[in-house]
């Protein structure tokens, strides 16, 4: 298979939440998106909760504002299509929405759809964006299985949940991970979906990942990326991920 060359998005609901806490508007989200946007990043990523404990809807039209005017840059609003989402959509028609099947005041995102359960309610939704012009993508477990009827919903992508691989990295169950996210790709890309992939992936465990599952388009990384921003700045920060995301595997082979 040809080497995909995967896209980093980086999510900046950290840093809105390090802003909220005074009312002073720093750090500024839209600054960071530049700084990040300014050092190879290729796309920014927010998922605007309803509590708005930390992207607010004004990050939402300032950061669509900024990536309309970046040539070659994406913007991807996550968030859930039955709460807040589909406003966004609407309103910003970003290139890319990911469906999140959070419940309001969720802790952080901790699971993918159950398309058994919600095939028929999320259809319309996917259908409605896409004649928007915006891509959809379906937050997922790894369940290869399950990963059919995310194709047959109509979305355009998949955006596997990486938290129980980041959990297991470097554990006796890591290869065993690996070959569980690298099933579930290849069942996306046999059903002719393409595959994102987010949730607590970092600079040490990117590599590992990337070089067992094939044809990952695009990987949203917030959390740990913007923690390694407080140490290094941003522009080594993105640097360093987009150096990670190029490395080989480290651990793939045992
Ligand atoms: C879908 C996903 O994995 C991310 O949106 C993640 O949930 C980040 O959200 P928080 O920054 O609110 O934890
Ligand atoms: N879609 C995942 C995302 O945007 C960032 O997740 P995290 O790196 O903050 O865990």
């Amino acid at each position: 298979m040809t080497p995909t060359r995967t896209a980093l998005s980086v999510n900046l609901n950290k840093v809105a939440l390090v802003r909220n806490t005074r009312h002073l508007g720093i750090p500024s989200v839209t600054r960071a998106a530049t700084l990040c946007l300014q050092a190879g990043a290729h796309g920014i990523t927010v998922h605007p909760r309803p509590d708005a404990r930390h992207i607010r809807a004004e990050d939402v039209r300032e950061l669509s504002a900024l990536l309309k005017a970046w040539p070659g840059a994406e913007f991807n609003i996550e968030g859930n299509p039955f709460h807040n989402l589909m406003d966004f959509v609407r309103e910003l028609r970003p290139q890319q929405c990911t469906f999140v099947p959070d419940t309001e005041g969720q802790f952080t995102s901790d699971h993918g759809w159950d398309l058994q359960k919600d095939a028929q309610r999320v259809k319309p939704l996917i259908a409605e964006a896409k004649a928007l012009g915006v891509r959809v993508s379906l937050f997922m477990d790894a369940e290869a299985r399950s990963i059919p009827l995310a194709k047959a919903v109509g979305a355009d992508r998949v955006e596997l949940y990486t938290e129980p691989y980041a959990a297991a990295w470097g554990t006796p169950q890591h290869a065993q991970q690996l070959r569980r996210f690298a099933g579930a790709a290849q069942a996306a890309h046999a059903a002719g979906l393409g595959v994102n992939a987010g949730h607590d992936l970092n600079r040490d465990n990117l590599p590992d990942f990337l070089g067992a599952v094939p044809g990952v388009l695009e990987v949203s990384i917030g959390h740990a990326l913007v923690a390694d921003a407080l140490e290094m700045g941003y522009d080594a920060t993105v640097r360093a991920y987009l150096a990670a995301m190029t490395r080989g595997p480290r651990m793939a082979d045992q």
